[in-house]
């Protein structure tokens, strides 16, 4: 291994409570909200291909015009106690927000900033209703920080001169400036999601980067920070030159999720998904596939059955509302949610060999292994081999029994003949440590 100051600084996962709090909420709820909402993917009867909240990278809108947006953004509609609700309906435990996307338009009343929401018509601070509601349902809140910041005139991306250098140097400070300030604002935020941390300016001082989350842990410990934040001292990002993950868990999953467990190499990792294809601020458009209730479903309990966390995406409206799709999703994920999240809450990899049907998920520090079907075979047996040294005490689906045909070594049929489902099926195994005893209490095979 290469000899690193600011690598890695921990070998395997994080093993404190804060950590354990996090892994165990797999289900959040990621909002992208301010003034790219207001055009919404399109300008002057034009509209932009690319993800909403990107806009002002768009030629076709002067950034002259892009940064006078915030004159208008006047949410008079946003009710955090609403937000709150509908996320707890849901299901989500934890929600990130947005408090800065990369045009640095800040949400709250930052005194590092005039770019902010004080300017705007609205003038109140938007976290702080929004921390309190999110919290007093139950759902953690954990902040969306982006490095690049397009509205300060010290950010640079990459650093040719010195003035270049002593500009970034003012902007490491807004950096900690604000992040500081954010976590004084709002003292019961339980993370940061740092994003826009790609350019030269930021990778290539590690240093500085391995400096900032000490210092962030050291005026809030505990806080549980992904792996976008930080690079080591020769510019590698996630993963250290020895490939060790930096950070508390892998963050590089957007809109994409690992296939199978080899993939996450033993570390804590998230997911993060739009429910279009690509846009994560709010677009009027919202053309091509629409991701439905149960597709996300499907990726939520991959996620978990793979030993990580899923975070949807909802981008709200200028006005502060969520278009009807969005709440309908939220509704309808929230039904499957009530009756199945037992299935998907404290839910860990479980170890055995992934079947056709669907996914495989144990209670954490339990012998209890849901079965979460999506593929109801034609031949309506779902097969389930037992990993070694692993027997089956018992079945069951919604409290009723259910009895396996025992069809090889440790090997079963469970029988759904004639069971039709438009939403995924949960099957809850009982299982024990220890050899499958033959006489075992079901059917031998006919
Ligand atoms: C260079 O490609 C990207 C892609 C997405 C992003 C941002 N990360 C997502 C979580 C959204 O905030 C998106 O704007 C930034 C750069």
């Amino acid at each position: 291994t290469i000899a690193l100051q600011h690598g890695a600084h921990r070998i395997g996962v994080r093993t404190d409570a804060d950590m354990a709090r996090w892994r165990s909420l797999r289900f959040g709820q990621f909002i992208h909200w301010g003034v790219y909402a207001i055009p919404g993917g399109e300008w002057k009867g034009k509209t932009y291909n690319g993800a909403a909240e990107w806009i002002r990278s768009w030629k076709e809108l002067p950034h002259e015009e892009y940064d006078n947006l915030y004159r208008q953004f006047n949410p008079v509609n946003f009710d955090a106690q609403q937000w709150a609700s509908q996320a707890k309906e849901m299901g989500a435990k934890y929600m990130i927000i947005t408090t800065k996307h990369h045009d640095g338009f800040c949400l709250w009343p930052s005194k590092y900033s005039k770019y902010t929401i004080a300017a705007s018509p609205y003038k109140k601070d938007l976290l702080g209703p929004m921390v309190a509601a999110y919290n007093k349902a139950g759902i953690d809140v954990y902040l969306y920080f982006s490095i690049i910041d397009w509205s300060h005139p010290d950010y640079r991306a990459s650093l040719k001169t010195a003035a270049d250098s002593a500009a970034n140097k003012r902007f490491q400070v807004f950096v900690k400036n604000q992040l500081a300030e954010l976590l004084q604002r709002y003292p019961t935020v339980k993370g940061f999601w740092f994003d826009g941390t790609w350019d030269d300016s930021w990778k290539r001082d590690g240093a500085f980067t391995d400096e900032l989350e000490q210092y962030l842990q050291s005026i809030h410990p505990g806080l549980v920070m992904g792996s976008r934040l930080r690079a080591d001292e020769k510019g590698a990002r996630h993963f250290d030159s020895n490939g060790r993950l930096m950070g508390d868990y892998e963050q590089g999953w957007e809109r994409k999720l690992p296939e199978k467990i080899e993939d996450v190499h033993g570390n804590d990792w998230e997911a993060v998904m739009t429910v279009p294809e690509n846009q994560w601020g709010y677009n009027a458009q919202w053309a091509g596939h629409i991701k439905t209730a149960n597709e996300l479903l499907e990726m939520l309990v991959k996620s978990v059955s793979l030993n990580g966390n899923f975070v949807l995406n909802f981008g709200p409206k200028a006005d502060g509302t969520f278009r009807t799709e969005e709440q309908q999703l939220m509704t309808q994920i929230g039904q499957w949610m009530k009756i199945n999240g037992e299935a998907v809450y404290n839910g860990t990899y479980a170890g055995f060999e992934k079947q056709d049907w669907g996914y495989y998920i144990r209670k954490a520090g339990t012998d209890s292994v849901y079965m979460v079907v999506f593929n109801i075979p034609v031949s309506g047996s779902l097969r389930v081999k037992m990993p070694a040294h692993t027997s089956l005490v018992s079945v069951s689906l919604q409290q009723q029994t259910l009895t396996p045909e025992l069809i090889g070594r440790n090997e079963y049929f469970i029988h759904l003949s004639g069971k039709q489902s438009d939403t995924p099926v949960v099957i809850l195994l009982k299982t024990t440590s220890g050899e499958n005893k033959e006489k075992g209490n079901f059917e031998k095979a006919k």
